[in-house]
């Protein structure tokens, strides 16, 4: 149902983007706690749609033994929207428990500002579920993270009043219910009924009445929606489930191929590993002989990629063996180390959690290791121990560089930036960043590529990345450095097809790449 045409003018993620980060902060300001007492849903919802109690305990029955409707298909994504959420989207039977681990992460995300996957990670290690039930859960919760603008607008459509005001713990239970009606193949009755329970067991029976017929409107009337035409960024960013500022940075910075970047940004990628130089097809043997479908990566040869493996519990990387690093940060090491004799001398000066920096020492340069942030640089050396790598450690701001000028051959600044290309890997993170933070972000860049080039002398290579595509943040940056700072750009090694719009830039793609959405430029000092 591509295409439906765009009627009405209902409200679009970026502004239900801005509304959320109000109401989070509102809520914070409450103290994180509940509002007492939700509304009641409007009268017509009231009048005609509630369940009797004995319909709602036969279908919970039901759902408990197998939420599927008798004889009916998976439902399928509606409304040009594609069911990718890359979990197992189905729910083949998961019950409440599944659904509660789902709103404790949700709740721990929206409340503490927890990223998604450890909130997640923290709400699956308080229950006990089988693996059937954490796939679902699993799904569940991210997608409902990712595609959140979607949702608030579907239920928008529905509801008598502004999402924002509704109590967080019931509109968290509604965005979880409307996932399941829109994207999780879930009956519908098997998501209201589930939804109740939940609203009951977690709210209270207070808000089971409206979470029932919020839902069960929204049942009705998801394919009949007024979804607007996804050719226009406002239906791109419904279709895509992202906040409309990112779609149009997407649109003018791929064109035509912004869908395809955005839509593979929903993809989770699954683990990827880094092995120490000349050890990848062992590492691969020993994940194998786990039991893990471990398999070489496909840009890099010291990647293995093990899908659907949890890094933090393997013993290859709690001892040494392997570090998580995606593909595309590996290829910004290869571009820098390309332009270096051995053992040169090398600042990261943005390096936590250590991953490139770690890199560049085990290929033999001698490395300070600097960030900002305390507690990061702690995460480093834990990784220095089990590594057990001679890095040099600092806690420095890197725009005000306490290094004597001149004193390395090379900086690579990994700089902070908007994230967008790892929307694969942190599904909420597009959520949590303005339309200003391209711009905000490229003023620290461009000071940190600014005092990157005061310490390298003539002839030093300073190496510029981020993981993220927008324009300011990507070919801006460096096109200021050429036109302000004493550098020229050298071409960056990098797969034939990633050229940026700079010749000799990389843009890495993950539709195209299927990594991170990284760039990097790599410049010498005159
Ligand atoms: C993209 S991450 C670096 C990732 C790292 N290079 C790696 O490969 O594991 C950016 C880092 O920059 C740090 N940072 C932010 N502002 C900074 C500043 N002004 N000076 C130094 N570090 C900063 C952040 O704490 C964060 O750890």
């Amino acid at each position: 149902m591509a295409g439906r045409a765009a009627q009405g003018p209902p409200g679009h993620p970026g502004r239900c983007a801005h509304r959320r980060r109000d109401a989070r902060a509102r809520d914070r300001a409450r103290g994180g706690r509940a509002r007492r007492g939700a509304r009641r849903p409007d009268r017509r919802l009231r009048r005609g749609d509630g369940p009797t109690r004995r319909g709602a305990a036969r279908r919970q029955a039901a759902d408990e033994r197998g939420g599927v409707r008798a004889g009916g298909a998976p439902r399928r994504g509606r409304a040009g929207l594609v069911s990718r959420p890359g979990e197992d989207a189905t729910d083949r039977g998961a019950g409440v428990p599944a659904r509660r681990v789902a709103l404790r992460a949700l709740r721990r995300a929206h409340r503490d500002d927890a990223w998604g996957s450890p909130a997640l990670d923290a709400a699956l290690g308080e229950a006990q579920l089988d693996a059937r039930d954490r796939a679902f859960a699993t799904a569940l919760a991210l997608d409902t993270l990712r595609r959140e603008g979607t949702l608030d607008w579907a239920l928008g459509q529905v509801l008598d009043r502004s999402i924002d005001d509704i109590e967080p713990d019931v509109r968290d239970v509604l965005r979880l219910g409307a996932w399941q009606i829109g994207y999780g193949r879930v009956p519908t009755r098997a998501a209201v009924s589930t939804s109740v329970e939940l609203a009951r067991e977690e709210v209270g029976a207070r808000a089971t009445g409206f979470v029932n017929g919020v839902l069960r409107a929204l049942g009705r009337r998801w394919d009949e929606l007024p979804w607007p035409d996804p050719s226009e960024p406002e239906g791109l960013a419904l279709a895509t489930g992202y906040p409309r500022w990112v779609v149009e940075a997407a649109v003018a910075r791929f064109g035509a191929g912004a869908r395809s970047v955005l839509e593979a940004g929903n993809a989770p990628p699954g683990a990827t590993l880094r092995a120490r130089p000349g050890a990848r097809d062992a590492l691969v043997a020993e994940l194998r002989d786990a039991g893990l479908s471990a398999e070489p990566g496909r840009l890099h040869e010291l990647a293995v990629r093990v899908p659907g493996a949890d890094p933090r519990r393997l013993a290859a990387t709690r001892e040494g063996r392997a570090v998580t690093q995606d593909e595309a940060s590996m290829l910004v090491v290869d571009a820098l180390d390309a332009r270096l004799d051995p053992h040169s001398r090398v600042l990261e000066p943005c390096a936590a959690p250590g991953g490139k920096a770690s890199d560049l020492v085990l290929r033999g340069h001698r490395v300070v290791a600097a960030d900002r942030h305390a507690g990061r640089v702690r995460e480093m050396a834990d990784l220095v121990g089990r590594l057990g790598i001679d890095l040099d450690l600092a806690v420095a701001d890197g725009t005000t560089s306490p290094w004597r000028d001149g004193a390395f051959d090379a900086v690579l600044v990994d700089a902070p930036c908007t994230g967008l290309g790892t929307v694969r890997r942190r599904p909420e993170l597009r959520w949590r960043r303005d339309p200003g933070d391209p711009g905000t972000l490229a003023e620290l860049q461009r000071a940190l590529l600014a005092a990157a080039v005061r310490s390298v002398p003539s002839g030093g290579t300073v190496c510029y990345s981020v993981c993220t595509w927008t324009a300011a943040e990507t070919d801006e940056v460096v096109a200021w450095a050429l036109a302000h700072l004493p550098v020229r750009l050298v071409p960056a090694d990098g797969p034939p097809d990633a050229e940026a719009a700079h010749a000799g830039a990389v843009q890495l793609r993950p539709d195209e790449h299927d990594s991170d959405g990284m760039y990097y430029a790599v410049l010498r000092r005159e």
